[in-house]
């Protein structure tokens, strides 16, 4: 394992020590929450009773892979803690997220917990939110013209910069479990995500934005130096 694999474990692990028996779990996706999802299958393996909720088809296949009960968010509304990665954290736990193209779910599963608990590795935290392109789900539609308006909605929160078609590995269009498609908005910095995720709020055809204000009530972050907690104040 390298050591980023071994930090962001760590990180997973210090988070396991918030789950209950009987809780129900909004599981996250991307390379930090598969280390969760493993060693919450090790506990599930020596009795904890969990059920989790899974933010991506990927997350879900894991899970039942592993043995973890899993169920949908029609089957269970309210979730007691949702752990997830983030590819940016800013001082006020505001993130960005949606690296892995999982945003939406995240969001919503999210907003369905009463508590979010983040995993990352230290070289998440950042001073000032935007050096890693900013996700933007949109529906597959007029994106030329949804474009256009993104660039404008931006423009007014501060932010310019690049709009790129998330491509897959093999040069196909990314399309989300929801069946949207991805613009990754390389902004570099963003000076008031509050009034960036108001205005792409409110542009028709965006679905959703990597945005996460006021979700994420802990971030547990490993660096070299060992594991922080930060609570949202
Ligand atoms: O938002 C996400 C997926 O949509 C991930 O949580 C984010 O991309 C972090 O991933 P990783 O843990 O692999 O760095």
């Amino acid at each position: 394992m390298t050591d980023a694999e071994a930090l962001k474990r760590q990180a997973a692990a210090r988070a396991l020590e918030y789950v209950r028996s009987g809780m129900k779990l909004g599981l996250g996706t991307g390379s930090t929450a598969k280390h969760f999802v493993e060693l919450l299958a090790e506990r599930v393996q020596q009795g904890l009773e969990v059920v989790g909720v899974p933010t991506s088809e990927v997350t879900r296949a894991q899970a039942e892979s592993l043995g973890v009960p899993v169920a949908t968010l029609e089957e269970h509304p309210v979730l007691d803690l949702c752990i997830d990665g983030a590819d940016e954290v800013g001082p006020d736990l505001t993130l960005v997220k949606g690296g892995g193209g999982a945003l939406l779910r995240e969001k919503i599963v999210a907003s369905a917990a009463q508590q979010m608990i983040v995993i990352a590795d230290g070289s998440k935290m950042v001073a000032q939110l935007g050096a890693f392109p900013l996700p933007i789900e949109v529906v597959d539609f007029g994106v030329a013209a949804t474009r256009r308006a993104i660039d404008r909605a931006a423009k007014a929160a501060g932010c310019h910069g690049l709009l790129t078609l998330r491509r897959r590995p093999d040069g196909h269009v990314f399309v989300t479990d929801q069946g949207h498609v991805i613009l990754d908005a390389a902004y570099g910095v963003i000076p008031d995500p509050a009034a960036l995720a108001l205005n792409l709020s409110q542009v028709p055809g965006v679905v959703e934005h990597g945005l996460f204000i006021n979700l994420a009530s802990r971030v547990i972050l490993a660096g070299a130096n060992g594991v922080t907690v930060l609570d949202r104040a």
